[in-house]
């Protein structure tokens, strides 16, 4: 199901949470959106829900207007940071009460109950309490509830944020998986945590105070960044001024082969792991070196600025005070906007 967001502004009271979104998730695909806190992401989601009423704009399921209908006419499954089971209810209750709702027989229910905890690794846990369960388990029976009543349309609200770094990891490796075995399912998943965008993410939307600002494929978003706001937010990422003339761009005065002006771009964009160390690139000095574990972070003055480089801890490491030339390879950089 194709899900649309058509110029949609939300307002809570003087607050303009969402301004003018425009947004298409095909079937099958998985945008996320990405940016600070109160930048509007789980407004928009809200929007799509049918949990806040636009102010203006329209939302679209297939094409269809939806923008009036309440949120369990909507056929969405949504899953929110504070997993929000029923703690009364054991862990087969919870998965089941959407279509328990929807009056499914009863035979169809415990089918589908017994699937989707398949699907999500919780079936030994079926019989249990919600507080019987760890944080991680009670997000994927969150996610196991969602799914239950085939929704087309998956919304995500921080599903990680209230988990510890090794079940986030786990669980992004679940929602990999969930991908492959419901190939149709849109899925819009907000985050604000850029590397659980990177993991999932066919397209990333970038927000920022209230609008979407970039939108893209996410290996575009991340090696080509249209501004300096999302390069750095979607990473470590150099920003280092430029001069531009004769069809030629210079940084600290040194010309950059392969990569030529656009109007307007004031900033080069590079990945720390991009720049390399060797002879003809920008002259600097190190004066910092960082050693973290798989590679060492250096960095190094140019001009007046500083410069990351991530070089392979296996290899030659230049000292704090060394002279050294940055080679900035063409196809890792890009210009962008300040
Ligand atoms: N129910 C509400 N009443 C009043 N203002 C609200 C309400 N919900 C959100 N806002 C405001 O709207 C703006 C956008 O909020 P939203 O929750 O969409 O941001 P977010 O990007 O999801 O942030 P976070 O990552 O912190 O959840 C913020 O300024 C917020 O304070």
């Amino acid at each position: 199901m194709t899900v649309q967001l058509d110029d949609v502004t939300v307002h809570f009271g003087r607050t303009c949470a969402l301004e003018s979104c425009t947004l298409t998730v095909a079937a099958g695909e998985t945008v996320a959106l990405l940016g600070p806190s109160g930048s509007g992401k789980s407004t928009a989601l809200k929007a799509v829900a049918g949990f806040v009423r636009p102010s203006s704009g329209r939302i679209r399921l297939d094409g269809q207007d939806v923008t009036e209908l309440p949120p369990a006419k909507r056929g969405i499954g949504v899953v929110v940071q504070q997993y929000a089971l029923f703690p009364h209810l054991r862990v087969e209750d919870n998965v089941a009460f959407g279509l328990r709702a929807a009056r499914r027989p009863k035979g169809e229910v415990t089918r589908r109950v017994a699937e989707m905890l398949g699907l999500v690794g919780m079936t030994s846990y079926a019989r249990r309490f919600p507080r019987e369960l760890s944080g991680g388990q009670q997000q994927r029976v969150a996610i196991a509830r969602a799914l239950a009543i085939r929704p087309k349309v998956l919304l995500l609200d921080e599903p990680l944020a209230a988990l510890d770094a090794q079940l986030r990891a786990d669980l992004l490796i679940e929602l990999q998986n969930l991908r492959r075995e419901v190939p149709t399912l849109a899925i819009i998943y907000v985050t604000h945590d850029q590397s659980e965008a990177l993991a999932l993410a066919d397209r990333i939307a970038v927000m920022r105070d209230a609008r979407l600002i970039d939108l893209a494929p996410t290996t575009t978003l991340y090696q080509t960044p249209p501004s300096a706001f999302t390069a750095s937010f979607l990473g470590n990422a150099n920003l280092l001024p430029i001069k531009s003339s004769n069809n030629e761009v210079t940084v600290a005065g040194h010309v950059i082969p392969g990569v030529q002006p656009i109007s307007g771009k004031e900033l080069l964009c590079i990945r720390p792991h991009a720049v390399r160390l060797g002879a003809g690139g920008v002259p600097g000095r190190v004066t910092g070196v960082q050693w973290r574990g798989a590679s060492y972070q250096l960095t190094c003055e140019v001009a007046d600025v500083l410069v990351r480089v991530d070089l392979a801890a296996d290899g030659a490491v230049p000292a704090v005070g060394a002279d050294v030339q940055l080679v900035l390879p063409s196809e890792a950089c890009s210009l962008v906007s300040r």
